[in-house]
């Protein structure tokens, strides 16, 4: 601020100062029956003197201090619009795919700005309260209050209060969708903790049949527009997919590609993380919309059949009768310290508690389908149900492309036939296809894919084969690194 604007200020702020004093000893005198009139024409007076309307806007509400979405989009408005005429601004480096971009975050603390709106002049200020403390902390006080003051004219209460705060919360939105970076949030009983979500996978590196591929792609780009489609119906506006197949075939690599097609924040929910079923529709609650809610390998997470413990137990207490459900249940939960039951998640996938936010995908995973309860995998909980399996031609190519850049190559159809003829997962594809030194052909590497799908398939004709007696049915073919032995 310059000198002699500082100077006007102190002065005025002392004139003021003074007025109050004298005010509040001119209101001792006055008759305690004749306070209301007089603060009514002096509260005229004072508007008349100083015709400005001032909105604050602090950055905590409610009692149990949640942050104001109003102060969250006010600094993002601002942090575009205060750059240009704010002298003091609050900055910050911002990694976005391994390039740093200087981003302005927000006016500093004290920091006053005037913007136009319609031809109507206003004032954004942006201010903090430190109470005051006699111990000295280096880190930010939890009682700080930070609070941002927008000053008009009393003549513009309509246009701003209406027209203005909606264009600045409609911008403000506008901004975070261009500058959204993606979240990754993992669980703890109660609670998510986020870091970055940097996933390179996308739809075109995904191998699959493009066919299907496109079939998916066109299913989320109607969901994502389908607001008004899901209200019309009726329908809570969300979407589930199963994912299911062998591992290694792409289940958690489309959940990524999902994401990044999506532009939507992912929550891993680990489903043993937490403690009962008023834990899990808590976190539910606490998910944002634009979210793909995950919970991976399904099967593994609960007892969701009952068929699993069936089986330890039989293991442990052979020719022991088996006990009732409820005993059942008591058991699971002393084993697994989860009280998270099948009903607690169904409810929380297509119950009253599901429709809490609208726009969230929902994606299980699972290598055995088969022992999924029918009642979670039934159409409106898992509404697409998508089979990722062993690598076919078609996904071959596009490992090839992603992995060597080649699009066509004398070895291919070679490769081809042996894909119809052998099952492998296209996690084992891209081993082969990875290039294991820098100097290393495309040829080289199609060849060691070719003698990897040789060997694979005399070992899967050996297993098939009925002479093959000495392999029992379920038995485990070791592999190593990608080569079976
Ligand atoms: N369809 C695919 N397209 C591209 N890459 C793939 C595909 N399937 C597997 N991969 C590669 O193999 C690796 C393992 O894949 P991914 O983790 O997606 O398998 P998964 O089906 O989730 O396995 P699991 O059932 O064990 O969790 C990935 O890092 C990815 O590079
Ligand atoms: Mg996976």
């Amino acid at each position: 601020m310059p000198n002699n604007t500082y100077q006007t200020w102190t002065q005025t702020g002392s004139f003021m100062a003074s007025i109050m004093f004298i005010y509040a000893m001119f209101m001792r005198l006055v008759p305690s029956t004749l306070q209301t009139r007089v603060r009514r024409y002096t509260n005229k007076f004072t508007t008349f003197l100083y015709p400005y309307i001032r909105i604050t806007f602090h950055e905590f509400t409610g009692e149990r201090l949640i942050k104001s979405e109003a102060y969250a989009a006010i600094q993002t408005y601002l942090s575009e619009h205060s750059s240009q005429s704010a002298t003091r601004l609050k900055g910050e480096v911002v990694k976005v795919k391994d390039t740093y971009n200087p981003v302005v975050l927000s006016m500093d603390e004290n920091e006053e700005i005037v913007e136009e709106f319609q031809g109507v002049k206003l004032w954004w200020g942006s201010y903090k309260i430190t109470p005051k403390t006699h111990s000295f902390s280096v880190f930010r006080s939890s009682d700080e209050k930070r609070f941002y003051k927008l000053t008009f004219h009393k003549r513009h209460r309509g246009l701003i209060t209406e027209t203005y705060l909606r264009h600045v919360l409609e911008e403000a939105k506008a901004i975070e969708t261009k500058n959204r970076k993606l979240k990754l949030y993992t669980n703890s009983s109660t609670r998510w903790s986020h870091v970055g979500f940097e996933h390179p996978a996308t739809f075109e590196t995904l191998a699959m049949n493009p066919k299907e591929k496109e079939g998916i792609m066109n299913d989320l780009v109607k969901f994502k527009s389908g607001k008004s489609y899901y209200a019309k119906i009726g329908k809570a506006w969300k979407r589930g997919y199963l994912l299911y197949g062998p591992p290694g075939t792409g289940k958690s690599t489309m959940i990524a590609a999902m994401a990044n097609f999506m532009n939507y924040d992912v929550y891993d929910l680990e489903l043993t993380a937490v403690k009962d079923n008023s834990d899990l529709r808590r976190l539910l609650i606490n998910t944002s919309s634009k979210s793909i809610i995950v919970i991976e390998d399904i099967d593994c997470s609960l007892d969701l059949t009952g068929q699993r413990k069936k089986k330890k137990k039989k293991e442990k207490v052979e020719g022991r009768e088996r006990k009732s459900s409820d005993e059942d249940d008591d058991d699971d939960d002393e084993e697994r310290g989860s009280k998270v039951t099948l009903s607690g998640l169904l409810n929380v996938v297509d119950g009253i508690w599901s429709a809490c936010g609208g726009e969230r995908i929902m994606v299980f995973t699972t290598n055995f389908v088969e022992k999924l309860d029918a009642a979670l995998i039934r159409r409106g909980r898992m509404d697409k149900h998508i089979e990722l399996s062993y690598c076919c031609y078609e996904a071959f190519k596009v490992l090839a492309k992603n992995y060597l850049d080649v699009e066509s190559h004398h070895l291919f159809p070679r490769i081809g036939k042996l894909l119809e003829e052998t099952k492998i997962t296209p996690a084992d594809v891209a081993e082969n296809l990875m290039p294991k030194s820098v100097d290393e052909e495309v040829d080289t590497c199609l060849h060691s894919l070719i003698q990897f799908l040789e060997i694979a398939q005399r070992k899967q004709k050996q297993v098939n084969a009925p002479e093959s007696k000495d392999i029992k049915h379920g038995e485990v073919v070791v592999e190593e690194n990608g080569v079976i032995n």
